[in-house]
């Protein structure tokens, strides 16, 4: 194998700290950021995640106001509760846990979010700041590994990256961010024409699909940075009754091929919760009309 692994799980903790070091900053002068996280219906991977994010934020001394309601509960009573947590000076940043269930619209959810709290950066408002390059809440995925390239290559101008996926919430402001770096950005897609050849391009390779070990090594350009975002749980081969994840890359054949990729578990996923401490620390910044922490925003 050729390339350096990219320790997400090491990054995170850094910027976990840095966020640590920021909060106890603010909680001198009597500022305790706060996230608050609303989680409905008792999906398990998400009652997982919420759990993560709980501990998280308590543990860079944020305050930390989780909301877990009923699976039947109606649009009228979760928009009653994000109307509070909209209202509420010592909520800083609002999450709510997708998927939701089927009665309930994400957009609509989304759009009843005040965008200042808006900490996973899917309201209409962070994505039009963000492409019209003003100073918006950015999605945690997108920006964790944007950290993540910034800290390899440094300067990013000119290289051509190709993001795979056009989602709201990675996609689309992954590709953004790549062109706020002076990176050239292909978009690929389901319907995207000889995917193969789109990635060989690349010198960032960034898949974002949910389709387990679907890039291969022969799809990397040789000495290319690998960014692997998805994530598919299975049963694991060895261990009955566990499940283990998957990347949309298939690590081993990238490995040989890239200069430096990012595994499944320990890569992305870790930055993205980072990002979101990290976010709501930039909310309650601005909040407060106070200087941003630097290093930790787009
Ligand atoms: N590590 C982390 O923290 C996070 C991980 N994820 C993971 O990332 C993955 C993507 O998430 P998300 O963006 O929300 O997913 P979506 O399902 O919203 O989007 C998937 C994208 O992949 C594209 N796609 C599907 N099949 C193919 C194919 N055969 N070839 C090329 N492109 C294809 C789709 O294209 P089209 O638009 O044409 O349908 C779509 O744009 C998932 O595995 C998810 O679990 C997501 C968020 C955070
Ligand atoms: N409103 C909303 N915003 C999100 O950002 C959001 C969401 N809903 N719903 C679900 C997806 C998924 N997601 C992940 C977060 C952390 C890890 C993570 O920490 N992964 C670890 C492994 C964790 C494990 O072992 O299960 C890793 O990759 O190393 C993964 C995925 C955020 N999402």
């Amino acid at each position: 194998m050729a390339a350096e692994i990219i320790d997400g799980k090491a990054f995170a903790a850094d910027v976990r700290a840095r966020v640590a070091g920021h909060v106890a900053q603010l909680k001198g002068q009597g500022i305790t950021p706060g996230l608050a996280v609303v989680l409905v219906g008792e999906d398990p991977a998400s009652e997982v995640y919420v759990a993560h994010k709980h501990r998280a934020t308590v543990e860079v001394g944020m305050a930390s106001f989780e909301h877990k309601l009923p699976a039947d509960t109606s649009e009228a009573d979760l928009f009653a509760l994000i109307d509070r947590l909209n209202a509420d000076p010592n909520v800083h940043g609002i999450l709510c846990q997708f998927p939701v269930p089927e009665h309930l619209s994400e957009r609509r959810t989304v759009a009843r979010i005040d965008p200042a709290k808006d900490v996973d950066g899917l309201s209409v408002t962070n994505a039009g700041l963000l492409a019209t390059g003003e100073r918006a809440l950015v999605s945690c995925t997108p920006l964790g590994c944007l950290m993540l390239l910034r800290d390899r290559l440094g300067d990013l101008s000119g290289k051509e990256a190709v993001v795979v996926g056009r989602s709201n919430l990675f996609g689309k402001p992954m590709a953004q961010l790549l062109l706020q770096e002076n990176c050239t950005v292909t978009m690929a897609h389901s319907r995207t024409q000889d995917l193969p050849e789109v990635c060989r391009r690349a010198d960032i390779l960034v898949a974002a699909v949910g389709r387990a070990e679907m890039v291969r090594g022969d799809w990397v350009k040789p000495g290319a940075t690998v960014i692997d975002v998805g994530i598919t749980r299975e049963p694991h081969p060895d261990k009955p009754g566990k499940t283990r994840l998957i990347g949309d890359v298939h690590f081993e054949s990238a490995a040989e091929a890239a200069a430096a990729i990012t595994p499944v578990p320990g890569g992305v996923g870790p930055m993205t919760i980072a990002c979101l401490l990290a976010n709501t620390l930039t909310a309650c910044c601005r909040a407060h009309g106070m200087p941003e922490p630097e290093g930790l925003t787009a």
